[in-house]
């Protein structure tokens, strides 16, 4: 049994179809990335799947409970847990008031252990916490009762880079502990970092669906190249170059092919220096799915 199964799901909103006819399974033990760029549909299919909206058509099964089905849907939510783009905290509480709260209803069988990973404050009352703050108090309320599946609506949004490195990390352990996790993301260098797989949506429809490595193959890197002295461009440039800027002698691309030819081409011409990196979502979108795919940050 899949932990996630998702089947030709939509809902709309008047004209807008904010998920349109969306089909994918998660695995169990898996980290699925679900990228798109802001306004794609990602909260939309993750708000279907807990049931906090119901769909126009179609349905999903949330470890084998079909959403549909309220009953089956609670029992199987005792076994998720769920860290919401937004927290609905209770403002006036403290940190360790709410997780009293949580753990009340679901358990806290790991609340230290992650209490020492993410370190929220605990005495301060929520209204008091920076973004980074409440998105750790989260992370604490989504996992001390050590659900098999974890939905996580943009997990790391306003952590420092320790701490997402640090939630990378646990996201990865607990994958390898047999763990299933979903979470959505417009970031794709931490989708890359410690996703299996990736369903990409954009417009409320599901473009790519595909393994992480797969993806990035086809996104090509982004290449930037300083030369020493002015070259002839159609010498230069190549048909796996695609989106060439060339400013004075620094010429910028992507490049679809492969690493090794693109090294014994440059080593034909004198070079001060050049910089390869992997591509931004944006650029994928760009060259995959059209222009109007690119985020907005
Ligand atoms: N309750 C609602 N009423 C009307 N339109 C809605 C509602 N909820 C979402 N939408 C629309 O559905 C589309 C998808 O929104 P959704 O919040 O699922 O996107 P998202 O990918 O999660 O974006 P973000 O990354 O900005 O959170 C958007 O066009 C949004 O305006």
């Amino acid at each position: 049994m899949s932990a996630i199964r998702i089947a030709d799901l939509t809902k709309r909103y008047g004209e807008i179809a904010a998920n349109d006819g969306i089909s994918f399974e998660v695995g169990r033990g898996e980290i699925f990335g679900y990228l798109g760029p802001n306004g794609a549909g990602k909260t939309t299919t993750i708000r279907l799947l807990l049931g906090l909206i119901k769909p126009t058509s179609g349905t999903a099964e949330l470890l084998g409970a079909d959403i549909r089905d309220r009953r089956a849907l609670t029992a199987a939510k005792a076994d998720l847990g769920y860290l919401p783009d937004t927290l609905g905290f209770e403002e006036r509480l403290t940190g360790r008031e709410a997780l009293d709260y949580f753990a009340r209803m679901r358990g806290d069988d790991r609340r230290d252990e992650l209490l020492d990973l993410f370190e929220p404050p605990l005495e301060k009352r929520i209204e008091t916490y920076s973004a980074g703050n409440r998105r750790m108090l989260g992370i604490v309320q989504a996992f001390m009762h050590d659900p098999a599946v974890a939905i996580l609506d943009e997990p790391t949004a306003g952590l420092d880079p320790l701490k997402q490195d640090r939630m990378h990390a646990f996201l990865e352990a607990e994958r390898d502990a047999g763990k299933t996790i979903f979470f959505s993301s417009h970031v794709l260098s931490e989708v890359q970092r410690v996703c299996d797989r990736v369903g990409i949506i954009r417009e409320g429809e599901l473009v790519a669906l595909e393994e992480i490595d797969d993806l990035l193959e086809r996104g090509g890197k982004e290449v930037r190249v300083q030369l020493a002295e002015p070259v002839d461009e159609a010498a230069f440039i190549t048909p796996e170059m695609i989106d060439v800027e060339a400013v004075d002698n620094t010429v910028r691309f992507t490049y679809t092919g492969e690493a090794a030819a693109l090294l014994a081409h440059l080593v034909r011409f004198e070079i001060d220096d050049v910089g390869i990196g992997d591509p931004q979502l944006d650029d994928i979108f760009k060259h995959y799915y059209g222009d109007d795919g690119a985020t907005e940050d």
